[in-house]
């Protein structure tokens, strides 16, 4: 199969989707991989690396996207990306479909094969391949927070672990799933004082057990999510419902109760964000007001620090990409149920319940 990595080209993007091991051990299998020039860049990681991998080099995207079967990526196609998808040719990245209708849209229409690493579920019922990201967000929303709560980035001038005789901040974390549990554990390490609301018993009686003492655990609901409001200096936003939209848990008159000053971080935001007053921003603009409060809402925070993620991503991704290299993509998916979770979209139908049921399209089992 030939298999083609294009270089990312959302903005602040540093990650790429193929490690030159991973370019080894798919040439040694009799694939070809195509890679674009400098798509390792930002990532650390030297053309003449993936040449002595055994990858050809190309010039261009338009080149991959002419000649893969299947294109690797990190990132959603953007739109100067969608007309170079061809019918049949198997997309396998970060899709998020239910953020995005024009992108649904277009995937449909591209008669494409989007394989999307975020709805992939394993016999455990587990998303390893959203989990390394939601890892580095997670941890990464404690330290974008700390920054942000200060004066000087419009924040109100706390500092998290507070000192003796002052308070630390009070962090309030919705969602303790990946993102949510390694948000509140770094968060704590801070020594701020943390809570984590969850609408799942279970995660919440195991993140009781876990968690350090300076981390308590509530059940989600509109009235215990209106009083943490009241004391959050920084909320994170991490729920997620796969597939579907982000729930959206609050409103903007909710931000009447917040502090002046504090900060939210909808790391959520990748599938629409769950604060009503979050849209999509960048690494280079990541923060605006709104009723006084400060949002960060970055859809690729794991890009920022493209190194450490882009190896805690192929690592998980490689398997998967062999795997639809070796049998094909109709044997591959017939062989793996996880597989299954990942196909989105297959030549015009969705074939993912929630992204369906989002935009009120035909769901194709
Ligand atoms: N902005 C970015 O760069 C990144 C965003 N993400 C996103 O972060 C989000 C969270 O990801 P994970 O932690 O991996 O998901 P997860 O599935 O591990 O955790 C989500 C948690 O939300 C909980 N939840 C659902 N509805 C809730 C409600 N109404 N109230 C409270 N909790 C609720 C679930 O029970 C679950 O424990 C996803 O949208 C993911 O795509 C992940 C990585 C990077
Ligand atoms: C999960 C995701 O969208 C990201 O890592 O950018």
């Amino acid at each position: 199969m030939i298999i083609g990595v294009p270089r990312e080209i959302k903005r602040d993007e540093y990650r790429v989707a193929m490690l030159p091991v991973g370019v080894e051990e798919l040439t040694a299998a009799g694939h070809q991989v195509l890679i674009e020039a400098g798509a390792g860049l930002g990532s650390g990681l030297a053309d003449h690396e993936y040449l002595e991998a055994g990858a050809k080099l190309v010039a261009s995207a338009d080149e991959i996207f002419a000649a893969a079967d299947l294109i690797v990526k990190v990132k959603e196609p953007l739109a100067e990306e969608w007309p170079k998808i061809r019918p049949g040719q198997i997309v396998f990245t970060y899709f998020h479909f239910a953020a995005s209708r024009p992108l649904t849209e277009a995937m449909l229409a591209s008669g494409s094969i989007c394989l999307a690493y975020e709805t992939l579920r394993d016999a455990q019922n587990r998303l390893p391949l959203l989990t390394p990201m939601s890892e580095v967000a997670g941890r990464m929303s404690i330290q974008e927070g700390a920054k942000y709560l200060e004066r000087p980035q419009m924040g109100r001038g706390i500092l998290l672990a507070g000192v003796p005789g002052v308070a630390p901040a009070h962090v309030t974390v919705l969602g303790g799933g990946i993102v949510g549990a390694n948000a509140a554990r770094i968060a704590a390490g801070f020594q701020a004082d943390v809570t984590i609301l969850d609408v799942n018993m279970d995660r919440l009686r195991y993140l009781d057990d876990v968690m350090p003492p300076n981390v308590n655990v509530l059940f989600s609901d509109r009235h215990t999510i209106r009083s943490e409001l009241k004391l959050a200096d920084l909320v994170i936003g991490a729920v997620l419902i796969p597939g579907a939209r982000a729930p959206r848990l609050v409103a903007r008159k909710d931000l009447r109760f917040m502090k002046p000053g504090s900060v939210l971080i909808d790391v959520a935001i990748d599938q629409g964000g769950c604060f009503e007053t979050s849209r999509p921003t960048t690494h280079s603009d990541p923060v605006y007001l709104e009723e006084d409060v400060l949002h960060y809402c970055v859809t690729n925070m794991p890009g920022a620090v493209g190194r450490t993620s882009t190896f805690a991503l192929c690592n998980v991704t490689l398997p998967w990409v062999a795997m639809v290299a070796a049998s094909g993509i109709e044997k591959a998916l017939a062989k793996s149920p996880p597989l299954v979770t990942a196909l989105n979209i297959c030549e015009g139908r969705v074939t993912n319940q929630a992204v369906a049921e989002t935009f009120g399209f035909a769901y194709s089992p």
